[in-house]
This record gives structure tokens, sequence and C-alpha cells, in this order.
């Protein structure tokens, strides 16, 4: 039942009335229950190619996309890390009538099973749904993991954030079920299903034990969203009883908000997890905490194949100009090589990253600097 009372106007009351409601597009998107248990954590099972070296899919994105992607090109080259690059074209098509993935880049993310991702640009109300979303719900890529750590060296109002933010990836606010019930009235619809919060709750209760935390807290609005947030949260107290020895609790997303920015330290020991749209918006905050955009990696990851990308997007506003941090896309390749198992590699590049940061002699401008994007990479290149 669609939520009438909830329309201001009398009017638009009346004309939701007699509306038709929108029972194809949810069909769609039943809500299967989940009963299984979805134990596995996904794990990377792609296979080296005979000369040594895995493939990874490239997509360079959009606006400073391809720079920030030639940074990571160049260090990894310079780190010998077995990974050759399948570029990957994500130019939309139409397919029925929706936006698609063209079939290649299906093809080869499928094969390979990982794939390193610059931003893509969405455009503001009309033209083609945002191919990033896209990628995550044609890949079933469940979980959204965003980890914010200071950098040691660049002074912010806090010292030592490291937060682990888990966001759901695959519906909720981003479901992209919208529609014009008359001239006038729209309605978005929230769409929460048991099996998709099951998956992120359990990935994040994994995900915390795998990195030793012992508390996971959902932030939610269940107070507003009875049912939708509801059953997220219902959903995470049952989940938290398969995981004794981890804590469990919940916060209101306002009173999140608010402690983050005041003090985000307490934060350091948890695992938070949260519906689509909260976790995009609390990433991009986490991220002001620590620095900037610049500075944040994520994973988005699947049972089949995950795909890792920088939080920030395109930043039309340097675009072109070699100003962009490529560090956010760079911490996101490490994830992408510790998802490989490729460790040592990860560990290198990293440790030669965080010193180039500590060293403070070539920061790109959103840290003060004067460096140019591969200005900073060949001082990474020279420390490894
Ligand atoms: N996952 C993705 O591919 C994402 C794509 N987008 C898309 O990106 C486009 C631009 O969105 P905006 O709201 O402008 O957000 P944005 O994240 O692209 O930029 C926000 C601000 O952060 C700065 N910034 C971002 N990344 C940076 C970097 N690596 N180095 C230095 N500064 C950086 C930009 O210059 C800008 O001032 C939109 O079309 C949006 O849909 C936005 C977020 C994520
Ligand atoms: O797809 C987009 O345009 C934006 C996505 C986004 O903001 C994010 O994934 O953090
Ligand atoms: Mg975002």
């Amino acid at each position: 039942m669609l939520a009438i009372r909830s329309i201001a106007t009398p009017a638009a009351r009346q004309c939701l009335r007699a509306a038709p409601r929108p029972a194809v597009t949810l069909a769609l998107h039943s809500q299967r229950t989940y009963s299984a248990k979805h134990d596995k954590v996904a794990k990377f099972t792609g296979e080296k190619a005979s000369n040594g070296r895995y493939t990874v899919s490239l997509i360079e994105g959009d606006g400073i996309g391809p720079e920030i992607s030639q940074s990571v090109k160049d260090i990894f080259e310079a780190a010998k890390t077995p990974i050759q690059w399948e570029p990957v074209d994500v130019t939309p098509i139409i397919k029925d009538g929706k936006t698609a993935i063209p079939d290649d880049a299906i093809e080869s993310i499928r094969k390979n099973k990982v794939a390193l991702k610059g931003p893509l640009a969405t455009p503001i109300g009309k033209g083609h749904v945002s191919l990033n979303l896209t990628l995550r719900r044609t890949f079933n890529l469940f979980a959204n993991l965003r980890p914010c750590r200071s950098v040691a060296g660049f002074k912010t109002p806090y010292d030592n954030v490291d937060t682990v933010l888990i966001r759901e990836n695959t519906e909720g606010e981003y479901s992209g079920i919208e529609h014009v019930v008359v001239d006038g009235v729209v309605q978005s619809i929230k769409l929460i299903t048991r099996e998709a919060s099951e998956r992120v709750l359990r990935f994040a209760f994994q995900h915390a034990e795998e990195i030793g935390r012992k508390k996971v807290r959902v932030v939610h609005k269940a107070t507003i969203m009875k049912m939708s947030d509801g059953l997220f949260l219902s959903v995470a107290n049952q989940v938290a009883k398969d995981f004794p020895g981890i804590e469990f609790d919940a916060e209101l997303l306002d009173n999140t908000c608010l402690k983050m920015v005041t003090d985000p330290l307490p934060y350091n020991d948890k695992v938070l997890v949260m519906p689509n749209l909260y976790g995009d918006i609390l990433s991009d905050m986490c991220a002001g905490l620590i620095g900037g955009l610049g500075l944040t990696p994520s994973g988005n990851i699947g049972d089949e194949c995950s795909i890792f990308e920088a939080v920030h997007g395109s930043a039309p506003d340097i675009a072109g100009k070699a100003l962009a941090n490529p560090t956010a896309l760079l911490l996101s390749s490490m994830m992408m090589l510790r998802h490989m198992g490729l460790t040592e590699y990860a560990d290198r590049i990293e440790k030669a990253t965080f010193d180039t940061l500590a060293e403070g002699k070539a920061l790109t401008g959103d840290l003060g600097g004067k460096a140019k994007t591969h200005e900073y990479a060949a001082a990474i290149i020279s420390k490894l």
C-alpha cells in the first residue's frame, strides 16, 4: 500500500488515490525471503594468465578519471605488480528501454572477477541513470566498503580517525524506482528487502571479525522510515545473534553525523553498516574529517566479482588540469591487491604512498601542495 497519508496536499492525495500503482516495477524487485545463511565472505577466485599475471578490467572513467588512472598504472608498473590491465569501455547502451553496460564490459569484468574503476559522471535530472549504480546492480556488488583513516603527517582538526563504513549497495533509496503519479506529484521508492539487508549485514559482521573490531553499529532512521529502515534494523538484530563475539547496537543517522563531526574517535572501534543513501552521504562526510575526497578508497564487493573505486566523483572543476589527487584511487587499488592476495605489493606501494604524504614535499593542491598529479605519482615511485 502506498503511503497516501504522507502526501501533503488534499489535491495531491486525491490524484494519488486515482493513480495506477507501480505494480509491474515492484514485481521485478519482489521481496524474496532470504533464509539461507550467507556465510561466505566474498573471495577473489580469479586465475593468473600463462605469463604469471592477473588480468584486471580497468574503467578509467570520466573527468579526472584518466589522469588518476594513469598514476595508478605508472606506480603499478614501477612496483612490478603482476597485473595486466584490460581497458573497458562502459559508454552506456540502451537495452529494452533501459540504460545498460555494454556486453563486452560485462564479459571482461565477469571473466577477470575484479575491476578498478575511475569515477563515472551522472547527468542531473534527465539523461542516463548512474552507471556506477548500474555496475553495482549488474554484478550484485552488495556491500560497499569505505574505510577512512587519517594520513600520518597531514594535519586536520582530528588526529587518528579510523572509521569503517559499509553501505548497502544495490537498493534502498537508490533502487531507481521513480515515476510521475500526476503532473506535480512524483514518487521515488526506497526499496529494502530482507535478502539484500541480510547479505550486507552478514558481510559487516564478518568484516568486523576479519579486521578485529568487536562492535557493529547500524546507522538508521527507523523512527521515521518505520517499515524500510525498520526491516533493515530488525534483520540486523537477527543477524547479530549469529555473531555472539561482536557487540551490536544502533544509532540514528542525524545523531551519528553530529557525534562524528564533534569527535570521530569513538567510532574507531566499530564497523558501521547502513542503507545505501546514508552510506553515500556519511562516507563523503568521513572524507572531510581526514583531508578530503582525494584520500578515501572503497571496494564494491560481490560474490562473483568486485569493483574497486575511489569514494569521489569525476571532479569536473579540476579535470584535465593535472590537479587531481590520485591517492584515493591508489588506495582503492591497494584494497584490490589485498582482495586478490597480493598483499606484499599492496604493503610496498602503500608505504611509499604514506611516506610521500608524510614528507609533504610533493602534495597535490587539495592537500595544500603544488605538485601535479604525475609529479606526486613520480614522488611515490621514487620511494618504491
Ligand atoms: N563513484 C563515482 O563514480 C561517483 C561519481 N560521481 C559523479 O561525479 C560527478 C561530479 O560530482 P561532484 O558532486 O562534483 O563530486 P566530486 O566527488 O567529483 O567532487 C567534489 C569535490 O571534491 C574534489 N575532488 C574530488 N576528487 C578529488 C581528487 N581525487 N583530488 C582532488 N580533489 C578532488 C572536486 O574537485 C570537488 O571540489 C557527478 O556527475 C557525479 O554523479 C560522484 C560521486 C561518486
Ligand atoms: O553514481 C553517481 O553519480 C554517484 C554515486 C556516488 O555518489 C557514490 O557512489 O558515492
Ligand atoms: Mg557519493
